[in-house]
């Protein structure tokens, strides 16, 4: 393909200008290519792309859709926390909380799932042993391992790898561990899993911010964190412990993400914000954050979850796609930044 620069500028300035996750922190003109002559354009992110909702945002632009566009990505292998450990898992993203119940769990599958569907390769693991919840969530409960040329199996949910510490130890017996227990279960789900080749790990950290988590997080080769919280005074409290023990660990914070941030009427669809308004975007402020996402409380989004061995298909949301997208778009920038 051939390029002019003239052309890559203009364009270059229109799609830094959609309103796409993705685009937020603008577009490298080396990521674009393009052949004037057949009105070609070829544009190759660094990160897990949503194909559809970018054309869609394109096809707003009357410059930008008189192009025809191939869109793409090389997901690039980010520095981690361990540079001195192979990057065999990809891109490694810890989410978090500093209390139990805010959704972690939740906001894992979903985000794991969404890359995937994206194309990227993802990995699951779900190292909350205080209550893995990952096997129910993914309709595998009483799943058991198999071990294949001295690897764990993972399980498969379509594209997405998953694999929980609920499969290693019963939940009772996991409760009362210690920080060294808990770390070499750890150790063996991320070391010992046939992954294959990732782009992208998820992990499911215990919530809190105890020796545990603390433990755990120094062991992984983690390049971003996402701190999810709920609007509550007692969840940012908690919370903000947790984006604080990222930064005392120097594992780059890519955002908080806000759940079930309001309730919206089924019927007119006002929200309603339950437990106060704006706590979650103040946190990301006070840290220099962006906020990834305010997800709404949608009782059919909990029982999705709930019950999915009943369900062929987890349903996302456009929200929960964005926040998908801008995780990876922002850790992307944020590593660029640190380089
Ligand atoms: N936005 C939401 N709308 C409705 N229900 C939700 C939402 N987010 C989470 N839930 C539900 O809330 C419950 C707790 O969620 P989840 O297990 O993801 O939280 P957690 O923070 O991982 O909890 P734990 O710390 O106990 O593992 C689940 O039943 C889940 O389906």
């Amino acid at each position: 393909m051939k390029s002019f620069s003239a052309k890559n500028e203009q364009l270059v300035a229109l799609l830094s200008d959609l309103a796409h996750p993705a685009c937020e922190h603008g577009i490298h003109p080396d990521w674009l290519s393009l052949d004037s002559d057949t009105k070609e354009a070829k544009l190759t992110f660094p990160f897990a792309i949503d194909k559809p909702s970018l054309i869609a945002a394109m096809d707003n632009d009357p410059d930008l859709s008189a192009w025809q566009w191939t869109i793409d990505c090389q997901i690039k292998r980010l520095a981690n926390s361990k540079p001195d450990l192979p990057m065999k898992t990809g891109n490694v993203i810890v989410v978090s909380s500093g209390k139990g119940g805010v959704g972690k769990s939740s906001v894992s599958v979903s985000l794991a799932l969404a890359l995937s569907r994206m194309g990227a390769r993802v990995g699951l693991l779900d190292a909350d042993i205080y209550g893995p919840s990952i096997p129910t969530m993914l309709g595998k409960p009483e799943h058991k391992l198999e071990v294949k040329n001295d690897k764990l199996q993972p399980i498969k949910y379509e594209q997405l790898s998953a694999n929980s510490i609920g499969y290693l130890v019963d939940d009772n017996d996991a409760t009362i561990w210690r920080g060294p227990m808990a770390s070499r279960a750890l150790q063996q789900l991320f070391n010992d899993t046939d992954w294959g080749l990732l782009d992208y790990l998820i992990v499911d950290m215990p919530p809190g911010t105890g020796d545990i988590q603390l433990t755990m997080a120094q062991q992984l080769p983690v390049t971003g964190a996402v701190v999810v919280t709920t609007p509550q005074n007692v969840a940012l409290k908690d919370a903000e412990k947790g984006a604080s023990m990222f930064e005392r660990l120097e594992i780059p914070l890519i955002g908080v993400l806000e759940n079930m941030s309001y309730f919206e009427c089924g019927h007119c669809g006002t929200p309603t914000y339950l437990f106060g308004q704006g706590g979650g975007e103040q946190l990301a402020r006070r840290h220099a954050v962006k906020t990834l996402g305010q997800w709404p409380l949608t009782p059919e989004f909990g029982a999705q979850l709930d019950a999915l061995q009943k369900q062929t298909t987890l349903e996302l949301s456009a929200l929960q796609k964005q926040t998908a997208q801008r995780v990876v778009a922002e850790l992307y920038h944020l590593k660029q930044q640190s380089v």
